[in-house]
């Protein structure tokens, strides 16, 4: 994996969108992976984690390795990407943690950082996307904002397509969608330390 761009991108801009990343069989196999079943998704951890329909009406299942074949290669990949980052940036990633999303017809998240309410130790956002020819009239798209809340890019989430952003700099939305939307929306965070206790995932 030549990841030169991206930590290039990272470098100047902060955010890198990384087309092609998984091929057509790839994403196929990841699709495959996707459970049946999936959970609303939370806000917040512990004792504050609650699901808020009113911010974001996903469902979300995390990944877990000895799942799925294509899933564990997908984490592969992400733990080769995290080692290049951290030679570059000695940013220090030391974990990455990752779910799938399916955002029914109408589903959305409003405008955000991945870093609010208790999750400060998210660095760096990934976002792999699972839909084949997406259109216009899809709807589903993630928009993305500078601190200043200046329009960055709006962006189609079509299939093979790998977002990767600084988590603490860049809110974003992923506008209503008028299709079933499949991603895997991932973080590498760093060791952080909650009273006496390393800070635990999730
Ligand atoms: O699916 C996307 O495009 C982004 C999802 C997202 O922002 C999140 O899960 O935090
Ligand atoms: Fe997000």
């Amino acid at each position: 994996m030549n990841t030169d761009k991206l930590l290039d991108a990272l470098h100047t801009q902060g955010w890198y969108v990384w087309d092609d990343f998984l091929n057509a069989e790839e994403v196929e196999q990841l699709r495959d992976a996707i459970p049946e079943s999936m959970k609303p998704a939370g806000i917040g951890r512990h004792q504050q984690h609650h699901t808020n329909k009113q911010i974001r009406s996903d469902k979300i299942s995390w990944l877990e390795r000895g799942k799925h074949a294509a899933s564990d290669d997908y984490l592969s990949r992400m733990e080769a990407i995290k080692n290049d980052v951290n030679r570059h940036f000695f940013l220090g990633l030391f974990e990455y943690e990752a779910h799938f999303a399916r955002y029914d017809i109408g589903d959305f998240y409003q405008k955000h950082l991945d870093t609010f309410e208790g999750r400060s130790n998210r660095r760096l956002t990934t976002v792999m996307y699972l839909n084949d020819e997406w259109a216009d009239e899809d709807g589903g798209e993630i928009v993305i904002y500078d601190i200043d809340d200046n329009h960055l890019n709006t962006l189609w989430p079509k299939a093979g397509r790998l977002l990767v952003f600084l988590s603490e700099e860049f809110p974003h939305e992923v506008l209503p969608t008028n299709r079933e939307r499949y991603s895997i929306a991932g973080w590498f965070r760093v060791n952080g330390m909650r009273g006496n206790r390393v800070d635990p995932s999730r």
